[in-house]
Protein backbone atom coordinates (compact mmCIF):
# COMPACT_ATOMS: atom_id res chain seq x y z
CA UNK A 1 0.00 0.00 0.00
CA UNK A 2 0.99 3.58 -0.81
CA UNK A 3 1.71 6.44 2.03
CA UNK A 4 -1.48 7.62 -0.11
CA UNK A 5 -3.55 4.87 0.23
CA UNK A 6 -2.68 4.81 3.54
CA UNK A 7 -4.17 8.20 3.44
CA UNK A 8 -7.35 7.73 1.87
CA UNK A 9 -8.07 4.86 3.79
CA UNK A 10 -7.39 6.30 7.03
CA UNK A 11 -10.39 8.92 6.19
CA UNK A 12 -12.97 6.14 6.03
CA UNK A 13 -15.03 5.45 3.06
CA UNK A 14 -11.97 5.21 0.46
CA UNK A 15 -14.64 5.07 -2.25
CA UNK A 16 -16.70 9.21 -2.30
CA UNK A 17 -18.69 7.90 -5.21
CA UNK A 18 -20.40 4.44 -5.82
CA UNK A 19 -22.37 4.30 -8.70
CA UNK A 20 -24.13 0.58 -9.45
CA UNK A 21 -26.54 0.16 -12.43
CA UNK A 22 -26.25 4.00 -13.43
CA UNK A 23 -28.83 4.22 -16.15
CA UNK A 24 -29.94 7.17 -18.29
CA UNK A 25 -32.79 7.25 -21.19
CA UNK A 26 -33.72 10.10 -22.89
CA UNK A 27 -37.35 9.84 -24.33
CA UNK A 28 -37.01 11.23 -28.49
CA UNK A 29 -40.04 10.15 -29.54
CA UNK A 30 -41.44 12.52 -32.11
CA UNK A 31 -44.50 14.08 -30.63
CA UNK A 32 -47.64 11.46 -30.71
CA UNK A 33 -49.68 12.98 -33.74
CA UNK A 34 -46.32 12.32 -36.35
CA UNK A 35 -45.88 8.91 -34.47
CA UNK A 36 -49.98 7.82 -34.91
CA UNK A 37 -49.41 9.49 -38.55
CA UNK A 38 -46.56 8.10 -39.50
CA UNK A 39 -46.95 4.94 -37.74
CA UNK A 40 -43.62 5.20 -35.58
CA UNK A 41 -43.32 3.83 -32.28
CA UNK A 42 -41.34 5.38 -28.95
CA UNK A 43 -38.29 6.10 -29.17
CA UNK A 44 -35.88 5.74 -26.25
CA UNK A 45 -31.92 7.18 -26.52
CA UNK A 46 -29.70 5.01 -23.76
CA UNK A 47 -26.91 7.69 -23.19
CA UNK A 48 -25.87 5.68 -20.18
CA UNK A 49 -26.86 1.68 -19.67
CA UNK A 50 -25.87 0.36 -16.16
CA UNK A 51 -23.00 1.79 -15.32
CA UNK A 52 -21.03 0.51 -12.21
CA UNK A 53 -17.78 2.53 -10.99
CA UNK A 54 -16.15 3.57 -7.76
CA UNK A 55 -14.60 6.67 -7.59
CA UNK A 56 -11.93 6.85 -4.84
CA UNK A 57 -11.53 9.61 -2.26
CA UNK A 58 -8.62 12.09 -2.98
CA UNK A 59 -8.07 10.56 -6.19
CA UNK A 60 -8.43 11.69 -10.01
CA UNK A 61 -10.55 9.02 -11.92
CA UNK A 62 -11.28 9.99 -15.74
CA UNK A 63 -13.87 8.69 -18.11
CA UNK A 64 -12.72 8.31 -21.97
CA UNK A 65 -14.16 7.13 -25.12
CA UNK A 66 -15.23 8.80 -27.97
CA UNK A 67 -17.65 11.68 -29.15
CA UNK A 68 -21.51 10.32 -27.91
CA UNK A 69 -20.49 7.54 -25.91
CA UNK A 70 -22.38 9.34 -22.61
CA UNK A 71 -19.57 11.08 -20.84
CA UNK A 72 -21.08 14.49 -20.18
CA UNK A 73 -24.50 12.62 -19.46
CA UNK A 74 -22.68 11.20 -16.50
CA UNK A 75 -21.07 14.09 -15.69
CA UNK A 76 -24.23 15.84 -15.16
CA UNK A 77 -25.82 12.59 -13.58
CA UNK A 78 -22.90 13.31 -10.94
CA UNK A 79 -23.91 16.53 -10.18
CA UNK A 80 -27.59 15.99 -9.99
CA UNK A 81 -28.39 18.22 -13.20
CA UNK A 82 -30.23 14.81 -14.74
CA UNK A 83 -32.05 12.82 -12.61
CA UNK A 84 -31.13 8.77 -13.22
CA UNK A 85 -33.50 6.84 -15.08
CA UNK A 86 -32.34 3.81 -13.02
CA UNK A 87 -29.63 2.70 -10.47
CA UNK A 88 -27.81 4.15 -7.92
CA UNK A 89 -25.35 7.21 -6.88
CA UNK A 90 -24.08 7.79 -3.71
CA UNK A 91 -22.22 9.85 -3.03
CA UNK A 92 -20.34 10.39 0.56
CA UNK A 93 -22.97 7.50 1.60
CA UNK A 94 -26.11 9.13 0.22
CA UNK A 95 -27.84 8.30 -2.81
CA UNK A 96 -28.19 11.28 -4.53
CA UNK A 97 -29.93 10.30 -7.65
CA UNK A 98 -33.19 9.95 -5.27
CA UNK A 99 -32.84 12.97 -2.87
CA UNK A 100 -36.35 14.82 -3.22
CA UNK A 101 -35.73 16.43 0.38
CA UNK A 102 -34.56 20.35 -0.88
CA UNK A 103 -31.91 20.54 2.00
CA UNK A 104 -30.71 17.78 1.27
CA UNK A 105 -29.85 18.39 -1.97
CA UNK A 106 -28.63 22.00 -1.86
CA UNK A 107 -26.06 20.03 0.91
CA UNK A 108 -24.87 17.14 -2.05
CA UNK A 109 -24.87 20.46 -4.43
CA UNK A 110 -22.26 22.85 -2.04
CA UNK A 111 -20.29 19.21 -1.69
CA UNK A 112 -19.66 19.09 -5.61
CA UNK A 113 -19.15 21.27 -8.58
CA UNK A 114 -18.65 21.44 -12.16
CA UNK A 115 -15.70 23.10 -14.14
CA UNK A 116 -17.31 23.38 -18.02
CA UNK A 117 -15.21 23.14 -21.36
CA UNK A 118 -15.61 26.53 -22.44
CA UNK A 119 -14.79 29.46 -19.79
CA UNK A 120 -16.68 31.92 -22.01
CA UNK A 121 -19.43 30.39 -22.17
CA UNK A 122 -19.54 29.81 -18.31
CA UNK A 123 -18.69 33.03 -17.31
CA UNK A 124 -21.16 36.05 -17.15
CA UNK A 125 -19.19 38.58 -19.16
CA UNK A 126 -21.47 41.18 -17.64
CA UNK A 127 -20.04 40.10 -14.35
CA UNK A 128 -16.59 41.07 -12.79
CA UNK A 129 -14.49 38.62 -11.59
CA UNK A 130 -15.44 39.38 -8.27
CA UNK A 131 -19.10 38.55 -8.50
CA UNK A 132 -18.58 35.65 -10.49
CA UNK A 133 -16.75 33.96 -8.00
CA UNK A 134 -18.82 34.88 -4.99
CA UNK A 135 -21.73 33.81 -6.63
CA UNK A 136 -21.78 30.60 -5.19
CA UNK A 137 -20.79 31.62 -1.79
CA UNK A 138 -24.11 34.01 -1.96
CA UNK A 139 -26.53 31.29 -3.33
CA UNK A 140 -25.30 28.80 -0.55
CA UNK A 141 -25.55 30.87 1.63
CA UNK A 142 -22.15 30.70 3.28
CA UNK A 143 -21.08 34.14 3.38
CA UNK A 144 -22.88 37.55 3.69
CA UNK A 145 -20.46 39.85 5.29
CA UNK A 146 -18.46 42.06 2.07
CA UNK A 147 -15.37 41.96 3.73
CA UNK A 148 -15.95 38.37 4.46
CA UNK A 149 -16.88 38.21 1.08
CA UNK A 150 -13.90 40.01 -0.59
CA UNK A 151 -10.87 38.04 1.64
CA UNK A 152 -12.29 34.65 0.67
CA UNK A 153 -12.26 35.99 -3.05
CA UNK A 154 -8.85 36.89 -2.50
CA UNK A 155 -7.99 33.77 -1.37
CA UNK A 156 -9.73 32.08 -3.77
CA UNK A 157 -8.28 33.93 -7.12
CA UNK A 158 -4.39 33.90 -5.27
CA UNK A 159 -5.28 29.76 -4.79
CA UNK A 160 -5.81 29.78 -8.90
CA UNK A 161 -2.54 31.65 -9.69
CA UNK A 162 -4.54 35.31 -10.24
CA UNK A 163 -4.38 38.45 -8.01
CA UNK A 164 -6.48 39.51 -5.92
CA UNK A 165 -7.28 42.74 -7.97
CA UNK A 166 -8.12 40.66 -10.44
CA UNK A 167 -11.56 40.51 -8.59
CA UNK A 168 -11.86 43.81 -10.15
CA UNK A 169 -11.94 43.10 -14.14
CA UNK A 170 -14.12 41.11 -16.64
CA UNK A 171 -14.02 37.72 -17.62
CA UNK A 172 -12.98 39.28 -21.32
CA UNK A 173 -10.17 40.78 -19.95
CA UNK A 174 -8.28 37.52 -19.50
CA UNK A 175 -6.87 35.09 -21.53
CA UNK A 176 -8.62 31.80 -22.39
CA UNK A 177 -6.32 30.13 -19.02
CA UNK A 178 -6.58 33.05 -16.95
CA UNK A 179 -10.36 32.64 -17.75
CA UNK A 180 -10.87 28.82 -16.97
CA UNK A 181 -8.41 29.74 -13.77
CA UNK A 182 -11.58 31.66 -12.69
CA UNK A 183 -13.98 29.42 -13.21
CA UNK A 184 -11.96 27.21 -10.95
CA UNK A 185 -11.64 29.25 -8.51
CA UNK A 186 -15.83 29.72 -8.49
CA UNK A 187 -16.07 25.79 -8.35
CA UNK A 188 -13.54 26.03 -4.99
CA UNK A 189 -15.91 28.39 -3.59
CA UNK A 190 -18.11 26.88 -1.77
CA UNK A 191 -15.38 24.11 -0.66
CA UNK A 192 -16.44 21.14 -2.43
CA UNK A 193 -14.89 17.97 -1.93
CA UNK A 194 -15.53 17.08 -5.37
CA UNK A 195 -14.60 18.17 -8.65
CA UNK A 196 -17.21 16.98 -12.02
CA UNK A 197 -14.47 18.64 -14.71
CA UNK A 198 -15.87 17.82 -18.14
CA UNK A 199 -13.24 18.37 -20.83
CA UNK A 200 -11.51 21.47 -18.70
CA UNK A 201 -8.69 21.70 -21.45
CA UNK A 202 -9.98 21.28 -24.32
CA UNK A 203 -10.75 24.71 -25.71
CA UNK A 204 -7.42 25.57 -24.46
CA UNK A 205 -3.98 25.97 -26.01
CA UNK A 206 -1.70 23.01 -25.64
CA UNK A 207 0.86 24.53 -23.71
CA UNK A 208 -1.96 25.79 -21.28
CA UNK A 209 -3.12 22.94 -20.90
CA UNK A 210 -0.93 21.48 -19.25
CA UNK A 211 -0.33 24.88 -16.77
CA UNK A 212 -4.27 24.07 -16.00
CA UNK A 213 -3.53 20.23 -15.38
CA UNK A 214 -0.73 21.08 -13.46
CA UNK A 215 -2.99 23.45 -11.32
CA UNK A 216 -5.73 21.03 -11.22
CA UNK A 217 -2.76 18.11 -9.54
CA UNK A 218 -1.51 21.32 -7.02
CA UNK A 219 -5.00 21.87 -5.78
CA UNK A 220 -5.54 17.98 -5.54
CA UNK A 221 -2.78 17.72 -3.84
CA UNK A 222 -3.20 20.94 -1.14
CA UNK A 223 -7.22 20.77 -0.93
CA UNK A 224 -7.43 16.66 -0.89
CA UNK A 225 -9.77 16.94 -3.68
CA UNK A 226 -11.26 14.15 -5.79
CA UNK A 227 -11.66 15.03 -9.02
CA UNK A 228 -13.87 12.54 -12.29
CA UNK A 229 -12.60 14.13 -15.17
CA UNK A 230 -14.45 13.47 -18.76
CA UNK A 231 -12.13 13.97 -21.66
CA UNK A 232 -12.07 11.83 -25.49
CA UNK A 233 -7.97 12.92 -24.95
CA UNK A 234 -5.91 10.19 -23.21
CA UNK A 235 -2.96 12.50 -23.86
CA UNK A 236 -4.72 14.70 -20.73
CA UNK A 237 -6.07 11.36 -18.58
CA UNK A 238 -2.44 10.00 -19.17
CA UNK A 239 -0.92 13.23 -17.61
CA UNK A 240 -3.17 13.67 -14.52
CA UNK A 241 -5.74 10.24 -13.92
CA UNK A 242 -5.13 7.70 -11.46
CA UNK A 243 -7.42 5.69 -12.32
CA UNK A 244 -9.64 5.33 -15.85
CA UNK A 245 -12.91 3.82 -17.15
CA UNK A 246 -13.10 3.72 -21.14
CA UNK A 247 -16.94 4.20 -22.28
CA UNK A 248 -18.22 2.84 -24.99
CA UNK A 249 -22.23 3.52 -26.05
CA UNK A 250 -23.57 4.15 -22.58
CA UNK A 251 -21.15 1.27 -21.20
CA UNK A 252 -18.11 0.62 -19.07
CA UNK A 253 -15.52 -2.04 -21.31
CA UNK A 254 -12.52 -1.14 -19.07
CA UNK A 255 -11.92 0.45 -15.96
CA UNK A 256 -8.17 0.45 -14.75
CA UNK A 257 -5.41 2.17 -12.70
CA UNK A 258 -3.90 4.67 -15.37
CA UNK A 259 -0.56 2.63 -15.52
CA UNK A 260 -1.95 -0.60 -16.03
CA UNK A 261 -4.32 0.69 -19.20
CA UNK A 262 -1.69 2.62 -20.78
CA UNK A 263 0.99 -0.69 -20.09
CA UNK A 264 -1.55 -3.14 -20.98
CA UNK A 265 -5.03 -2.53 -22.41
CA UNK A 266 -7.00 -5.36 -22.06
CA UNK A 267 -10.45 -4.45 -24.22
CA UNK A 268 -10.45 -4.23 -27.98
CA UNK A 269 -11.78 -0.99 -27.87
CA UNK A 270 -9.51 0.39 -25.32
CA UNK A 271 -6.34 -0.82 -27.41
CA UNK A 272 -8.13 1.18 -30.99
CA UNK A 273 -8.27 4.18 -28.71
CA UNK A 274 -4.62 3.78 -27.82
CA UNK A 275 -4.12 3.59 -31.27
CA UNK A 276 -5.39 7.58 -31.50
CA UNK A 277 -3.05 8.44 -28.64
CA UNK A 278 -1.41 11.81 -29.70
CA UNK A 279 2.07 12.06 -27.78
CA UNK A 280 1.61 15.25 -25.46
CA UNK A 281 5.48 16.72 -26.49
CA UNK A 282 4.30 15.98 -30.54
CA UNK A 283 0.70 16.22 -30.39
CA UNK A 284 0.42 17.15 -34.38
CA UNK A 285 1.98 14.04 -35.20
CA UNK A 286 0.85 10.68 -36.12
CA UNK A 287 -2.89 10.96 -34.45
CA UNK A 288 -4.71 7.52 -36.79
CA UNK A 289 -8.59 8.78 -36.98
CA UNK A 290 -10.77 6.19 -35.10
CA UNK A 291 -11.70 3.29 -38.01
CA UNK A 292 -15.58 2.58 -38.31
CA UNK A 293 -18.49 4.35 -37.05
CA UNK A 294 -20.00 4.29 -33.46
CA UNK A 295 -23.33 2.93 -33.82
CA UNK A 296 -26.93 4.72 -32.86
CA UNK A 297 -27.35 4.33 -29.50
CA UNK A 298 -31.28 4.66 -30.30
CA UNK A 299 -30.45 0.88 -31.77
CA UNK A 300 -27.46 0.04 -30.11
CA UNK A 301 -26.05 -3.78 -31.32
CA UNK A 302 -26.93 -7.19 -28.96
CA UNK A 303 -24.72 -8.60 -27.08
CA UNK A 304 -21.52 -6.44 -26.68
CA UNK A 305 -21.77 -3.28 -28.02
CA UNK A 306 -18.59 -3.01 -29.44
CA UNK A 307 -18.60 -6.14 -31.65
CA UNK A 308 -19.60 -4.28 -34.77
CA UNK A 309 -16.11 -3.44 -35.13
CA UNK A 310 -14.31 -5.69 -33.10
CA UNK A 311 -12.28 -8.33 -35.02
CA UNK A 312 -12.71 -10.86 -32.27
CA UNK A 313 -16.40 -11.11 -32.17
CA UNK A 314 -17.76 -14.37 -32.48
CA UNK A 315 -21.09 -15.69 -32.07
CA UNK A 316 -21.23 -14.92 -28.04
CA UNK A 317 -20.03 -11.58 -28.87
CA UNK A 318 -23.35 -11.06 -30.90
CA UNK A 319 -25.65 -12.54 -28.36
CA UNK A 320 -24.60 -11.99 -24.66
CA UNK A 321 -23.71 -8.79 -23.04
CA UNK A 322 -20.23 -8.96 -21.44
CA UNK A 323 -20.14 -8.01 -17.64
CA UNK A 324 -17.47 -5.91 -16.56
CA UNK A 325 -15.22 -8.90 -14.78
CA UNK A 326 -12.04 -8.14 -12.75
CA UNK A 327 -8.95 -8.89 -14.56
CA UNK A 328 -6.15 -8.26 -13.21
CA UNK A 329 -5.98 -5.20 -11.07
CA UNK A 330 -8.42 -3.81 -13.71
CA UNK A 331 -11.95 -4.53 -14.96
CA UNK A 332 -13.03 -5.62 -18.28
CA UNK A 333 -15.89 -5.76 -20.23
CA UNK A 334 -15.06 -8.94 -22.93
CA UNK A 335 -15.84 -12.27 -23.55
CA UNK A 336 -12.49 -12.68 -25.46
CA UNK A 337 -10.22 -11.62 -22.63
CA UNK A 338 -12.47 -13.94 -20.59
CA UNK A 339 -11.58 -16.67 -22.40
CA UNK A 340 -7.62 -16.32 -23.14
CA UNK A 341 -8.20 -15.14 -26.84
CA UNK A 342 -6.73 -11.31 -26.83
CA UNK A 343 -3.31 -11.11 -27.36
CA UNK A 344 -0.98 -10.19 -24.57
CA UNK A 345 0.08 -7.02 -26.17
CA UNK A 346 -2.78 -6.15 -28.18
CA UNK A 347 -1.40 -6.46 -31.74
CA UNK A 348 -3.59 -8.94 -33.30
CA UNK A 349 -6.58 -7.81 -31.37
CA UNK A 350 -5.90 -4.20 -33.51
CA UNK A 351 -4.49 -4.71 -36.83
CA UNK A 352 -8.08 -5.33 -38.57
CA UNK A 353 -9.54 -2.57 -36.74
CA UNK A 354 -7.01 0.33 -38.22
CA UNK A 355 -8.19 2.65 -40.87
N1 LIG B 1 -30.79 15.93 -23.23
C1 LIG B 1 -30.65 14.97 -24.15
N2 LIG B 1 -31.71 14.54 -24.86
C2 LIG B 1 -31.58 13.55 -25.79
N3 LIG B 1 -30.40 12.95 -26.08
C3 LIG B 1 -29.32 13.35 -25.40
C4 LIG B 1 -29.37 14.37 -24.40
N4 LIG B 1 -28.11 14.56 -23.91
C5 LIG B 1 -27.32 13.69 -24.56
N5 LIG B 1 -28.03 12.97 -25.45
C6 LIG B 1 -27.52 11.89 -26.32
O1 LIG B 1 -26.92 10.94 -25.46
C7 LIG B 1 -25.75 10.38 -26.07
C8 LIG B 1 -24.57 10.62 -25.15
O2 LIG B 1 -24.29 12.03 -25.16
P1 LIG B 1 -23.13 12.67 -24.25
O3 LIG B 1 -23.13 14.14 -24.51
O4 LIG B 1 -23.30 12.20 -22.86
O5 LIG B 1 -21.84 11.99 -24.88
P2 LIG B 1 -20.32 12.42 -24.76
O6 LIG B 1 -19.54 11.16 -24.72
O7 LIG B 1 -20.14 13.38 -23.64
O8 LIG B 1 -20.09 13.16 -26.14
P3 LIG B 1 -19.32 14.54 -26.42
O9 LIG B 1 -17.87 14.26 -26.13
O10 LIG B 1 -19.61 14.79 -27.87
O11 LIG B 1 -19.96 15.55 -25.50
C9 LIG B 1 -25.61 11.06 -27.42
O12 LIG B 1 -26.19 10.22 -28.41
C10 LIG B 1 -26.42 12.33 -27.27
O13 LIG B 1 -26.95 12.74 -28.51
Amino acid sequence: MSPRDEETVAEGDPVLVRLRGLTKHFDVSPPLLTRLIEGRSRQVLKAVDGLDLDIARGRTTALVGESGCGKSTVARLLVTLYRPTAGDLVFEGTDIGRLTDRRALASARRRMQMIFQDPFASLNPRWRVGRIIAEPLRAHGLLDDPAAIRRRVAELLEHVGLRAADAERFPHEFSGGQRQRISIARGLASSPHFLVCDEPTSALDVSVQAQILNLLRDLQRDLGLTYLIITHDLAVVRFIADTIGVMYLGRLCEVAPADTLFARPRHPYTRLLMETVPDLRHPDRDRRPMAGEVPSPLDPPSGCAFHTRCPLANDRCRRERPALRQDGPGQVACHAAEEGRLSPEGGDAVKGMRP
